[in-house]
C-alpha cells in the first residue's frame, strides 16, 4: 500500500510498520521533491481552488506551492456547524492537492474568528449540541492533526474557538491592537484538556495555568510577550508573508521527517482526545443543557447585542 509522505496524524498513528517501511520509498521521492523547492518565492500567481465549501475558500500560490485557507462568515465568523464542516473540507483538500503548506485566515476585517456559534448551542436541543460538538473537535483534530505546516495569519480579535483554531497551527502571526485567549471561564464553563492542548504547546504551564483559570484575553503585545503569537504584523498582507516565510523555512526539510517529527510531540494529545472524544461529546451536551448555563447564555448574547448598537 503506498502512503503519501503527507499522511495525516490520526491516521499515521493506525499505521502498521510494515506500512511504515513503505513510507521510507515515498520519503526518498520527497527528498527529491522537496530539493526542488528551495526558494520560497513570495506573492505571485494564485490559483482558486475548486472547493465545494460556502464559508471557506482555499487559494494556492502556484510559485511558493503554500495554500490560504479564508474564514468568510461575516459579520465575526462565528462557528456554526456549516463553518466548522467547510474547515474540514478545505482542510482535506489542501492535504490532498500537496499543498506545501497552509495559512488560516479571515475575510473579516477585524475578527480571526468570534469562537462559537453561540446562537447554536442557545435554546436548541441536544441533537444539536451533539453536532455542532462534533464538528468542532472534527475540525479541531483535522487542523492540530494535519502532517503539514500549518500558520495561522491572525487578522483580528481570536476569542475561545478562534483562539483554539490558531493554536492548532504551528505558528502564529497577529495584528495590533486585537485580543487572543481562552475565555471559558469568564463565560462561566470549563474548557476540555483537548481544547487546551494548543495553549499549553505554546505556553509555560505556569502562564497558561493562570491565563486559563482567569478566562485572560490577551492583547497582541501580551501575547507575543508570552509566545502565545511569534510574530507581530502590521498589516494582514504582512501576516500572511510571515506564515509564508515560516512555511517556506522547511523548504529544505524533509517533509515526512518534519510531518513524523510534528507527530511525536502531538500524538499523545491525539490519544488522549480520541479516547475520550465520544464522552466529551456527552460532558458538553450535559454542560450546555442545563438550565443555568442556558441563562447565561442568553444574557451574554443580548449583552453582546446591546455593546454592538452602542
Ligand atoms: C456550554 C459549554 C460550552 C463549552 C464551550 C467551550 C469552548 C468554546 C467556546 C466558544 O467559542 S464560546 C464563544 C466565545 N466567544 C466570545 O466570547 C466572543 C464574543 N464576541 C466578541 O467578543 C466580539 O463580537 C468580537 C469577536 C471581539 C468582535 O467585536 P465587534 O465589535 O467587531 O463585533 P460585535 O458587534 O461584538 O459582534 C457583531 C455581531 O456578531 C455577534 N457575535 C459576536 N460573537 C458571537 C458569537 N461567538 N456567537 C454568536 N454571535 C456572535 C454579535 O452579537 C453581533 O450581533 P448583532 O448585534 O449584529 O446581531
Amino acid at each position: 500500500m503506498k502512503l503519501s509522505s503527507r499522511i495525516p496524524f490520526r491516521l499515521a498513528l493506525k499505521q502498521t510498520p510494515e506500512q511504515r517501511s513503505s513510507s521510507i520509498d515515498t520519503y526518498q521521492r520527497t527528498m527529491l521533491h522537496s530539493n526542488l523547492l528551495r526558494l520560497v518565492a513570495r506573492g505571485g500567481p494564485k490559483r482558486l481552488m475548486s472547493t465545494a465549501t460556502k464559508l471557506t475558500t482555499v487559494e494556492v500560490n502556484d510559485k511558493t506551492g503554500i495554500a490560504t485557507l479564508t474564514m468568510n462568515r461575516p459579520p465575526v465568523n462565528s462557528q456554526n456547524v456549516q463553518l466548522l464542516e467547510d474547515l474540514q473540507k478545505s482542510i482535506t483538500e489542501i492535504e490532498n492537492n500537496k499543498s506545501r503548506g497552509l495559512i488560516l485566515t479571515s475575510a473579516m476585517s477585524n475578527v480571526f474568528s468570534a469562537g462559537l456559534d453561540i446562537h447554536e448551542m442557545y435554546n436548541t436541543n441536544e441533537e444539536r449540541l451533539r453536532i455542532v460538538w462534533t464538528e468542532l473537535q472534527n475540525a479541531w483534530i483535522a487542523l492540530y492533526g494535519s502532517s503539514l505546516p500549518t500558520a495561522a495569519a491572525i487578522n483580528g480579535h481570536a476569542p475561545a474557538g478562534g483562539c483554539l483554531l490558531a493554536t492548532a497551527c504551528e505558528y502564529r502571526v497577529m495584528v495590533p491592537n486585537c485580543r487572543i485567549g481562552l475565555n471559558e471561564t469568564q463565560l462561566g464553563i470549563i474548557a476540555p484538556k483537548w481544547l487546551m492542548s494548543g495553549f499549553l504547546n505554546v505556553l509555560p504551564k505556569r502562564v497558561a495555568e493562570r491565563a486559563l483559570t482567569q478566562g485572560r484575553m490577551f492583547t497582541t503585545q501580551e501575547a507575543f510577550e508570552v509566545g502565545l503569537v511569534d510574530e507581530i504584523a502590521n498589516s494582514k498582507e504582512e501576516a500572511l508573508e510571515k506564515c509564508s516565510a515560516f512555511i517556506g523555512s522547511f523548504a529544505k526539510v524533509n517533509s515526512l521527517a518534519r510531518g513524523l517529527t510534528k507527530l511525536q510531540f502531538r500524538a499523545e494529545n491525539i490519544k488522549e482526545f480520541e479516547k475520550i472524544r465520544e464522552k466529551d461529546v456527552a460532558n458538553f451536551i450535559a454542560l450546555a443543557s442545563r438550565p443555568e448555563i442556558q441563562k447565561d447564555m442568553g444574557i451574554y448574547l443580548e449583552n453582546l447585542k446591546k455593546k454592538g448598537k452602542k
